[in-house]
């Protein structure tokens, strides 16, 4: 899953610290010389020979003091001062700054915009980047290879958790029944994802009754009917043609009359500009008043799905999405770019067509998964 992503991300990784290699200067006597021969002001050189001096016989009142001299110096400022550069020479470590990053970002972004990241995420991603790396550069506490780890996990982090819920909690407090209706374009895999939910509640002790809203689509009630029979599930139909909103308002009668804890409401295929589709979606919407609307799209889909979730969220408002095919995607780009365009949190990965092959979106994984961090 996202490998081709996470192949980018790596090298991204590893033009940086190769982009930074060259600064880099082992502790010792010809850092200090180095750092001495820096072309840089009389008075830094004098700095950052006193410092290596001070860390050479244990003192540290004066490295205490040309410290504070220097942090005076480069107060309000961005850039490294000649003083912090001659002083990263001296001690090994490294200042990155913006000239050692553009040609890195500039290829990150490339990467990021191939994989189909939607573009003002991946602007987002190289923004929290950029800021991270020479914001701590100045600070020189870790290597290069850990600054970037870190700078890609925060960025990644930001857009990909937009929006999260804890959706088993949010299962757990709501008033029963609960009516979850689902929406797309056709042919995603909002069926299975339904079935796939039955089973996800029904591990964890929650009932679930299936109503057929999509009375559009001919064979749409034998297909839905094959999950129902094959997860013992009840089905509310009716025939093709009627109205959806019926339909569901009929599955949370069922649910209140049989004591059954969600509603998981299937609705026709539609694009976001079928009027008449998008208009019994709001029937739907004020008939049953569902507590939660969630989009599905294939993660196969990329740009593509990232725009359908932007479209959707417009015409009638979504509470969350699934991404279903998530195991045959291997650029991830819907997956990082669908919440921060929506404002509103993927919560599940479909895996695979089995009935349990529906993961929880969790962004910490995610990230982790992607940096090659589990
Ligand atoms: N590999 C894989 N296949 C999936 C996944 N989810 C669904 N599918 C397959 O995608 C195909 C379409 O799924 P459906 O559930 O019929 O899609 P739908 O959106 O309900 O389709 P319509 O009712 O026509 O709008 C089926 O063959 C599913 O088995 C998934 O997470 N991974």
């Amino acid at each position: 899953m996202f490998d081709g992503l996470k192949d980018k991300l790596s090298s991204f990784r590893e033009d940086v610290e190769e982009s930074t290699d060259a600064e880099e200067v082992p502790e010792g006597e010809d850092a200090a010389a180095d750092a001495a021969a820096e072309p840089a002001s009389d008075s830094a050189a004098t700095a950052a020979e006193a410092d290596s001096a001070a860390d050479a016989d244990g003192s540290s009142a004066d490295v205490a003091s040309t410290e504070e001299e220097a942090d005076e110096e480069t107060d309000g400022s961005t850039e490294p001062s000649t003083f912090q550069r001659a002083k990263a020479f001296a001690t090994g470590r490294i200042i990155i700054e913006e000239e050692d990053l553009e040609e890195p970002l500039w290829d990150l972004e490339m990467a990021l915009l191939e994989s189909d990241v939607e573009m003002s995420v991946a602007e987002q991603i190289l923004e929290t980047v950029r800021e991270t790396m020479l914001g701590e550069s100045r600070k020189q506490v870790e290597t290069t290879g850990e600054l970037v780890e870190r700078a890609l996990h925060d960025a990644l982090l930001d857009v990909i958790a937009v929006g999260q819920f804890d959706f088993e909690e949010r299962v757990a407090e709501a008033e029963k029944p609960l009516t979850i209706v689902f929406t797309g374009v056709n042919g995603v895999g909002k069926t299975t994802t339904i079935a796939k939910l039955s089973e996800w509640l029904e591990d964890r002790g929650y009932s679930s009754v299936l109503a057929n809203g999509d009375t559009y689509r001919a064979g749409a009630n034998e297909q839905i009917a094959e999950h129902a029979n094959r997860l013992d599930r009840e089905l509310i139909s009716h025939d093709q043609g009627g109205d959806p909103a019926a339909v569901i308002y009929d599955g949370v009668e069922y649910a209140r009359a049989n004591d059954v804890d969600v509603v998981l409401g299937d609705t026709a295929g539609r694009l976001h500009t079928s009027d008449d589709l998008m208009a019994q979606l709001e029937k739907i919407d004020r008939v049953v008043d569902p507590d939660m609307t969630l989009f599905v799209d294939e993660a196969v889909a990329g740009q593509d799905a990232v725009n359908r979730a932007k479209e959707f969220n417009e015409a009638a408002e979504i509470d969350g999405a699934v991404l279903t095919k998530a195991d045959a995607d291997s650029s991830g780009g819907a997956a990082i770019s669908v919440a921060y365009v929506t404002g509103k949190p993927i919560l599940f990965l479909g895996t695979g067509q089995g009935y349990d092959d529906l993961t929880r979106f969790d962004p910490e994984a995610l990230v982790d998964s992607l940096l090659g961090e589990e």
